[in-house]
């Protein structure tokens, strides 16, 4: 049966991250993707100009549309920019309890802009994060949930186990572009797992994390469970950057589709 996938994040009219890069990777999985957006973002692979958020009644009443028609096998969670967009999304999740909740805690573009005002953290971590059954954030957004630094994979464990206290299932901590080896270390509350194929020396990575995480999603809907999930969902980014098509003047967009369509 086809497994329906909702992504709850912000639109990025330049295609590379946020709901594009989210709804690009579920087709590539084989499934049903829907989208609420949250916040429309101008921006492009070099900046960020301006952020609107959707205002938290249109944010309810797309998830309500979703869930009395469609209801999905995974919802993924992306940029959530205010702490106005961050209760208006964790109170739909408490009211329709939706299974495969994968939350990527964005604060940042790759350029370093910011996607969520800084005094939100607080709001994320006691509104949202509990229902994250998989939490996914890149090493400065865990410097900042964890509030400690990091910068080993030893640390990385650390800060894994401290976010897990408070409050989600599991956590992925990523190395991308900030740990050699671009190692990613999981947290399932019992033992730490590395996730290791090797770092790309590339400037492609718009959109990396939303990628990873709706690809994370995609396998949970699938029937994987997290480890697997987290592993086929690395290999699929890892091969998407390999094969990025070089758009842009910034951080180029990935190849969603690099696994369908032949090599050129
Ligand atoms: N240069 C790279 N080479 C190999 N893998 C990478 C590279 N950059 C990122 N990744 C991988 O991409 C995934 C996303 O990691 P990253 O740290 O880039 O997330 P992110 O910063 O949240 O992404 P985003 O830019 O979408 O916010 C991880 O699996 C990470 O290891
Ligand atoms: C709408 C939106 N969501 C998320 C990101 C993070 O992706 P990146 O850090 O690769 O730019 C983004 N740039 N835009």
């Amino acid at each position: 049966m086809l497994k329906k996938i909702l992504t709850i994040a912000g639109s990025d009219c330049s295609g590379g991250a946020g709901i594009q890069a989210d709804l690009k990777t579920m087709a590539a999985h084989g499934v049903y993707g829907m989208s609420v957006i949250v916040s429309v973002v101008a921006e492009n692979t070099a900046r960020v100009i301006d952020i609107q958020d959707i205002s938290p009644k249109m944010i309810e009443e797309q998830i309500d549309a979703v869930f009395e028609d469609i209801v999905p096998d995974a919802v993924k969670i992306g940029m959530l920019s205010s702490p106005a967009c961050m209760k208006a999304v964790a109170g739909k999740l408490e009211q329709y309890q939706p299974q495969h909740v994968v939350i990527d805690p964005v604060m940042f573009a790759k350029n370093g802009d910011p996607l969520m005002e800084p005094a939100s953290v607080g709001t994320l971590i006691k509104y949202v994060l509990p229902y994250a059954d998989l939490l996914t954030p890149n090493i400065p957004e865990a410097q900042h949930i964890a509030g400690m630094k990091i910068s080993t994979p030893e640390d990385m464990e650390e800060a894994a186990r401290l976010i897990y206290a408070k409050g989600c299932k599991n956590v992925l901590i990523k190395g991308g572009r900030n740990m050699a080896g671009a190692v990613d270390v999981l947290f399932d509350g019992e033992s730490a797992r590395r996730y290791e194929i090797g770092q790309i020396d590339t400037s492609n990575t718009h959109g990396t994390g939303c990628t990873l995480s709706s690809a994370i999603a995609s396998n949970l809907a699938l029937g994987h469970p997290v480890p697997e999930a987290v592993e086929l969902a690395k290999s699929y980014v890892t091969d998407a950057i390999r094969r990025a098509p070089g758009l842009g003047h910034g951080c180029g967009p990935l190849n969603h589709f690099c696994r369908i369509f032949p090599e050129e």
